[in-house]
């Protein structure tokens, strides 16, 4: 069924290139569905190496005009695109959900959280300074200037199809770079609109551009990215394999990069928690979006004096949990992205049984509701050999291991590739700092599960990537020094 929008032109389906809208160079088109049905309910271009070039050639001759535009209006442009989108939440809100199945208290509060960092950067492109550095030898004036990197190629997953381009987009405009961007092929829909909002806001043609592309056709299209010179930096958020590939193909044109890759949270409760706190930041953080964010709990561990009471309350708190379409107001977890996703949760549920964990609710598809269903679940007796304890889940399951001692679970949190993010709950300060320090990760929740916030440094060590997305340090990472040095100047 057609999606029906209030502004039924935010689904304008076409590649924005140069500021027109047009069809893939070869004009084949690429459906685009809905999980909770898998039926197609729209299409869009399915893009070309071509297009990939033309996308460059107009990002790269907007360049020097973008850079120039003073930053109080650059600001004011980035300021009309928020408060468009944010006029416009309802629209994108489901739009959001319809294409990547979550509930729609979770796809408008999405619109939200996207706006946050457009707003953020608005204001930061009016604070972007340099240094005037103390000449160390008579007759020289020193400076230090920062300066927009060029064109940015942003590509982006489909967990968050409105925050993870806006957060990628929006600095790279407030610093003076022009974008060629490409969302992921589950979800291309929400960022054409997105883009869409931002013409009306009077970004002008070439400094933004968009190419959606199916999974076949997106190499072609990235490869022309990754090899054009002119494209200055990556900008990724996605998986940590694509990611190293990404950086792999970057060396020969040194190309800047920011990384915001896959995770494998640990989550901790110690025996002096607050375990109801404790299980409703477990709740918040592990089942948002259906489990499906980079920084969800991938393993919980409890210490052996609150173990049973943790596991029980948890048990009971999922079990509750109401499975649907986002056509339903009660439902609070949606459908999987696709079937490859619901493949690697069943499979990592039945590798842990098959290990010796013990399913305490949920642990199967959900077939009446529809293929891409998978009842929330938690499991007991978990250990680190097990799938869900190596790799990423990226589903509503809780996999819980019971330890004894502080030095155990740090030693075991840490026994991973990954460094996104780390959450525990203690109420002995001293514990407190003692685990901000050893946790390897680039966030860290204390005593709290909903970290994400336009003003934070968001990002990951290890094989999470590298780069930070929001805060003061977000537009450094679209921007290099140029340090200059006015000479004979002694009296
Ligand atoms: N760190 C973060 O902020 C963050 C946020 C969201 C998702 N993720 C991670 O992303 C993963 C899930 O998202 P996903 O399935 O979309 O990831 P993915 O890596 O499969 O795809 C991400 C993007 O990369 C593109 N892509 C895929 N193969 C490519 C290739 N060979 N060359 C160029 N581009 C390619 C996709 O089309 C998509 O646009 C998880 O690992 C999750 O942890 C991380
Ligand atoms: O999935 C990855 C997102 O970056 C998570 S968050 O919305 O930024 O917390």
């Amino acid at each position: 069924m057609p999606l029906t929008l209030q502004r039924q032109d935010l689904l304008p389906a076409r590649h924005f290139i140069g500021g027109e809208w047009c069809e893939a160079s070869d004009a084949r088109r690429l459906d685009v569905s809905d999980p909770a049905t898998n039926a197609v309910f729209a299409s869009v271009p399915d893009g070309t190496a071509a297009d990939a070039r033309a996308a460059v050639e107009a990002a790269h001759a907007a360049f020097d005009g973008w850079r120039k535009v003073p930053a109080k209006q650059r600001a004011q442009t980035i300021k009309r695109w928020n408060d468009l989108i944010v006029a416009h939440q309802d629209d994108l809100g489901r739009l959001i959900s319809r294409e990547q199945g979550k509930p729609l208290a979770e796809g408008k509060g999405e619109v939200l959280y996207a706006a946050s960092y457009v707003e953020w950067f608005a204001e930061e492109a009016t604070r972007i300074t340099g240094d005037i550095i103390p000449a160390p030898v008579p007759g020289r004036r020193m400076f230090a200037f920062k300066e927009p990197v060029g064109v940015i190629a942003a590509i982006t997953p489909w967990n968050f199809p409105a925050a993870m381009i806006a957060r990628k987009i929006a600095p790279a405009l407030a610093a003076g770079c022009t974008v060629v961007c490409k969302p992921a092929e589950d979800t291309p829909l929400t960022s054409l609109a997105l883009v869409k909002l931002a013409e009306e806001a009077g970004v002008p043609p070439g400094v933004l551009n968009i190419v959606t592309a199916s999974r076949e056709r997106t190499p072609e299209v990235v490869d022309v990215w990754l090899d054009d010179p002119r494209v200055r930096k990556i900008t990724f958020t996605g998986s940590t394999p694509v990611g190293k590939h990404l950086a792999r193909r970057s060396a020969d044109t040194l190309k800047k990069l920011s990384l915001e890759l896959g995770g494998n949270a640990p989550f901790i409760v110690f025996d002096d928690a607050d375990v109801d706190a404790a299980v409703e930041g477990l709740m918040v953080s592990k089942f948002r979006n259906g489990g499906q964010t980079c920084v969800c709990p991938n393993r919980i561990y409890v210490q052996a004096g609150v173990y049973d009471a943790f596991v029980a309350k948890l048990a009971a708190r999922v079990g509750a949990l109401v499975v649907g379409p986002a056509s339903d107001p009660a439902s609070q977890i949606g459908p999987m992205i696709n079937a490859r996703a619901v493949e690697k949760i069943e499979r990592h549920v039945q590798d842990a049984v098959a290990g010796g964990a013990r399913v305490l609710t949920g642990g199967t598809r959900l077939p009446a509701l529809g293929a891409n269903y998978f009842a929330p679940t938690v499991l007991v007796d978990a250990n680190a050999s097990m799938a869900c304890s190596c790799e990423e889940t990226f589903g509503p399951v809780a996999p819980v291991t019971r330890f004894d001692t502080e030095a155990e679970v740090i030693l075991a949190a840490n026994a991973t590739p990954f460094g996104l993010a780390a959450y525990f709950y203690s109420n002995d300060v001293r514990r407190i700092w003692r685990l901000a320090d050893a946790l390897e990760s680039g966030i860290v929740g204390i005593n709290e599960g909903a970290l994400a916030a336009e003003a934070a440094p968001f990002g990951g060590v290890k094989d999470s990537g590298y780069g930070r997305e929001g805060s003061t340090h977000g537009l450094d990472e679209y921007m290099h020094f140029k340090y200059v040095c006015q000479g004979s100047l002694s009296a």
